[in-house]
C-alpha cells in the first residue's frame, strides 16, 4: 500500500507524520490528498476517527511550504474545542516550516485575536460567528488572497436551524476569493451535498468510504430499552459497573441540554465518580480546563451535550453512552464516533425510554445495522433506584436555587462585554438579523408560489379544463400558519 511519500508529499512532511505515529495513510488520505495536491476542491465523506484532519492539513502544508504567505489557508469548524484541536494538528505537522497559525473563536479576546490576524499568519482557524465578527467590525486583515477555504464537519456548519450558521457564512463567503480551492470534509457529507458541491468552484473531487454500514467496525454499538422514570439509576449502574470491571476506563456521556448535563455532573459527582461537565453554558475557560482534565484522566466521565459530539479526538474514550436517544441519526454517527477511532475498539450504549423506539429505527436504517441488546441485572439497578432519584432531585432543587437558567442570560451578558461588545446592541444586531432571515424566506416563498401559479396557468391555457379557483383550493388546504 502506498505511504505518504507516495503521495506526493515532500521529504520533511513524511517525516513529520512518521514523528506523529502516523505511518500508513488512512484511506481518505490515500484518495484525497493527491486530488488537493493537484489543485482540485475535494469532499471527503469518510467516517469518524479516519483521519480526514490530517487529509487535508498534509496537502496543505505541502502547498505552503512551496509558495510561503499569509493568509494562505481558512479553516472553518462548528466549535471551538474543534478550532484548537485542528490547529494542534496544522502545529505538530507543521513544525519545520515555523507555521504561523491563529485560532479566532468566540469566548476569546476579540483585541488579542485582531491583533493576531492584522500579523497575516498562514493558517486561520476560526468559528464562523466569530470570524464575521472581525469581518464586520475591521479591515485590519483580509481574506482576500486565501489560496485554501476548508470547512470541516461541513454539514454542520451548512445545517439551517436554531444554530445555523448561515448569516456568519455569508459574510466569510462574499470576502474569500472566488479563485480558491474548497475543501470539504464530514463523516455525513452526503446528506447536504448539494449545498456543499455549490460552494466547490470547480468539479471537485469526490471521495466517500465504500462500505454498507455508516460506523466502524471497530465499535461495538448496544441499546438498553429503560422506562424514563429510572433512566439515572440504569446509567448509575452501568458506571458503577465498568468502573468495576476497568482499571483504566473513561467516558463520554452525551445528553440533549445543558441544564441536564449540569444536574448529571453533580448527581454523579454525589455518587463520588470522576466527573466533569462540557456545554456551551460554562465559560470559555471553563470549557477549555474540563477538556483538558478529562484528556489527561484526572476525570474518567465527561459529560457533554452535542458541543463535543463531533470531531473531537480523545484516544483514551473506551465507552460513549447516549443518555437520550439523539433524534437525528446523524448526531448519533458524530456522538458514538468519539470512540473506536483510528482502528482501536469501542463500545456505545444508547438509554432507549419507551418514547425513543422510531428513533431508534431511524438511526438502524441509517448507519445499516442493528443495534444489540445490554443485558443488565434489573435486580441491582432497583436496589439503586431510590437512592439515585433522590440524589437528582437533590441536585435540581439546588441548581434552581442557583437560578441556573437567569445565570444564563447574566453569563452572556458578561461574557460579550469581556469580549468587548455592548450587549443591548449585540441583541439588536441580532433581532435585525432574524427580521432579515424572516423577509428572505418570505420573499422566498413568494417567488415559489408566482412559480406555481405560472405554472398552474401554463397547464391550463394547453387546453385542460381549468382547475377550481386557487383561492377554492388553498380553503381545502391545511389552514396556514403565520409565514
Ligand atoms: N494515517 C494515520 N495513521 C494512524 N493514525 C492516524 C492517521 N491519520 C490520522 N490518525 C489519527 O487518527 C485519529 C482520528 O483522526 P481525525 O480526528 O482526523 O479523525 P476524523 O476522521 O476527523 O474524525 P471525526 O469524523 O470524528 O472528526 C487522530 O488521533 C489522528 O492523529
Amino acid at each position: 500500500m502506498a505511504g505518504f511519500a507516495e503521495l506526493g508529499l515532500s521529504s520533511w512532511l513524511v517525516e513529520q507524520c512518521r514523528q506523529m505515529g502516523l505511518k500508513q495513510p488512512t484511506p481518505v488520505q490515500l484518495g484525497c490528498i493527491p486530488a488537493i495536491l493537484e489543485g482540485r476542491d475535494c469532499l471527503g465523506c469518510a467516517k469518524t476517527g479516519s483521519g480526514k484532519t490530517a487529509a487535508f492539513v498534509l496537502p496543505i502544508l505541502q502547498k505552503l511550504s512551496e509558495d510561503p504567505y499569509g493568509i494562505f489557508c481558512l479553516v472553518l469548524t462548528p466549535t471551538r474545542e474543534l478550532a484548537y484541536q485542528i490547529a494542534e494538528q496544522f502545529r505538530v505537522l507543521g513544525k519545520p516550516l515555523g507555521l504561523k497559525d491563529c485560532i479566532i473563536v468566540g469566548g476569546m479576546d476579540m483585541v488579542a485575536q485582531a491583533l493576531e490576524l492584522s500579523r497575516k499568519p498562514h493558517v486561520v482557524i476560526a468559528t464562523p460567528g466569530r470570524l464575521a465578527d472581525h469581518l464586520r467590525s475591521s479591515n485590519t486583515f483580509s481574506i482576500k488572497k486565501i489560496r485554501f477555504l476548508v470547512m470541516d464537519e461541513a454539514d454542520r456548519l451548512l445545517e439551517q436551524g436554531c444554530t445555523d450558521f448561515t448569516v456568519d457564512l455569508e459574510v466569510i463567503l462574499a470576502a474569500v476569493p472566488a479563485r480558491r480551492q474548497t475543501l470539504l470534509f464530514s463523516a455525513t457529507l452526503t446528506d447536504t451535498l448539494r449545498e456543499l458541491q455549490g460552494l466547490a468552484t470547480n468539479q471537485p473531487f469526490f471521495w466517500e468510504a465504500q462500505a454498507p454500514v455508516r460506523t466502524v467496525e471497530q465499535l461495538d454499538q448496544r441499546y438498553l430499552l429503560v422506562p424514563e422514570k429510572v433512566k439515572d439509576a440504569y446509567l448509575v449502574h452501568l458506571i458503577q459497573n465498568f468502573q468495576d470491571e476497568h482499571e483504566d476506563w473513561s467516558i463520554i456521556i452525551f445528553t440533549n441540554t445543558c441544564k441536564t448535563c449540569q444536574i448529571l455532573c453533580m448527581m454523579l459527582r454525589k455518587f463520588n465518580f470522576p466527573t466533569v461537565a462540557l456545554h456551551s453554558m460554562m465559560k470559555q475557560k471553563e470549557r477549555f480546563a474540563a477538556l483538558a482534565k478529562f484528556k489527561s484522566s484526572i476525570y474518567r466521565i465527561l459529560i457533554a451535550t452535542d458541543v463535543a459530539s463531533r470531531g473531537l479526538d480523545i484516544p483514551t474514550v473506551q465507552v460513549v453512552i447516549n443518555h437520550n436517544t439523539p433524534g437525528l441519526p446523524k448526531i448519533y454517527i458524530h456522538r458514538v464516533g468519539r470512540t473506536a477511532r483510528a482502528g482501536r475498539q469501542g463500545q456505545a450504549i444508547t438509554l432507549v425510554t419507551q418514547y425513543d423506539i422510531h428513533l431508534v429505527h431511524a438511526i438502524e436504517e441509517q448507519i445499516k445495522k442493528k443495534l444489540e441488546e445490554f443485558p443488565v441485572e434489573e435486580a441491582q439497578v432497583l436496589q439503586i433506584l431510590t437512592q439515585v432519584n433522590v440524589v437528582r432531585r437533590e441536585c435540581e432543587i439546588k441548581l434552581e436555587a442557583a437560578n441556573f437558567d437567569e445565570k444564563k442570560e447574566i453569563n452572556k451578558r458578561k461574557q460579550m462585554i469581556l469580549e468587548g461588545k455592548d450587549p443591548d446592541l449585540e441583541a439588536k444586531r441580532k433581532a435585525e438579523l432574524a427580521k432579515i432571515k424572516q423577509k428572505n424566506r418570505r420573499f422566498k416563498e413568494k417567488v415559489e408560489q408566482t412559480l406555481q401559479r405560472q405554472k398552474a396557468s401554463r397547464t391550463d391555457r394547453r387546453g385542460r379544463p381549468p382547475r377550481a379557483r386557487p383561492e377554492a383550493s388553498l380553503s381545502l388546504a391545511p389552514a396556514q400558519g403565520p409565514a
